[in-house]
């Protein structure tokens, strides 16, 4: 088998004394977009926090492209390609456009030239380089949005985590984000998708695991689950 782009083997992890993640395995391949689903509280940004060093696990495994980075911090995980971009979009609300792209800006991590310039990522969102003067607090919802992922673009990775990046948008805004989300999976990028919404997932995931109560409860293909073999009901609610 091909190396994963990034893997959660059996992983623990803690809040305090509170074990949010119990025994948690999940793989991303490379280029493949694997869609991350659960009810609120299920789990779903504590694994997006494990991933990128916010919150090391007291047991397990967390590998990108082959690599042990458990107990690295979180600047050497981003050196070596994981790029997150959070939820509630945490753009640097004092600085510009610009400047809260540029303070992301890294090269790739095989050193080739970078895919993701100020250019580019204008290019991708031309609504960014219109504001690009702009302080970032004064940009809708749809615009911090756009501008949280191209922050995280222009660290040119090869593992990008979106956690929840549908939330609070109106539908129109939340289809352009899906539209760009296609794109960059296009692109070759392997992503991790966190949603709510699993119908959004659906549409656009390869993979999917669904969390319950800090268990993986599901890994399947997208295919299957959107084709009614899981019960959805039973791990996100009411459908
Ligand atoms: N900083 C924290 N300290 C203590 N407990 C936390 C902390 N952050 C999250 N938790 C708890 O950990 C559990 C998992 O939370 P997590 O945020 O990972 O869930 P989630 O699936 O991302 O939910 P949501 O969809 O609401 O974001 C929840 O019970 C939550 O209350």
């Amino acid at each position: 088998m091909a190396t994963s782009a990034l893997e959660l083997s059996d992983v623990d992890a803690y809040y305090g004394d509170s074990h949010v993640l119990q025994g948690v395995t999940l793989r991303l391949g490379q280029g493949r977009l694997l869609g991350l689903l659960g009810r609120n509280g299920a789990g779903k940004t504590t694994c997006m926090n494990v991933t990128v060093g916010l919150l090391p696990p007291r047991r397990g495994g967390v590998l990108v492209f082959g690599e042990e980075v458990a107990r690295l911090r979180p600047e050497q995980i981003a050196l070596r390609g994981v790029a997150l971009v959070p939820q509630g979009r945490r753009v640097f609300r004092s600085l510009t456009v610009r400047e809260n792209l540029m303070v992301a800006a890294r090269r790739p991590v095989n050193g080739g030239a970078a895919a993701w310039t100020l250019d580019t990522v204008y290019a991708m969102f031309p609504r960014l380089e219109e504001r690009k003067a702009q302080m970032a607090a004064y940009l809708s919802g749809g615009e911090q949005q756009m501008l949280a992922i191209g922050r995280a673009l222009m660290s040119n990775p090869r593992v990008l985590l979106m956690d929840e990046p549908s939330e609070g948008l109106a539908p129109q805004i939340v289809a352009d984000v899906m539209a760009t989300i296609r794109k960059l999976k296009a692109s070759g990028l392997s992503i991790v998708l966190v949603e709510q919404n699993p119908q959004l997932v659906f549409e656009i995931a390869d993979d999917i695991v669904i969390l319950n109560t800090g268990r993986v409860a599901v890994a399947a293909p997208a295919a299957e689950v959107a084709g009614g073999a899981v019960d959805l009901g039973q791990h996100l609610g009411v459908f």
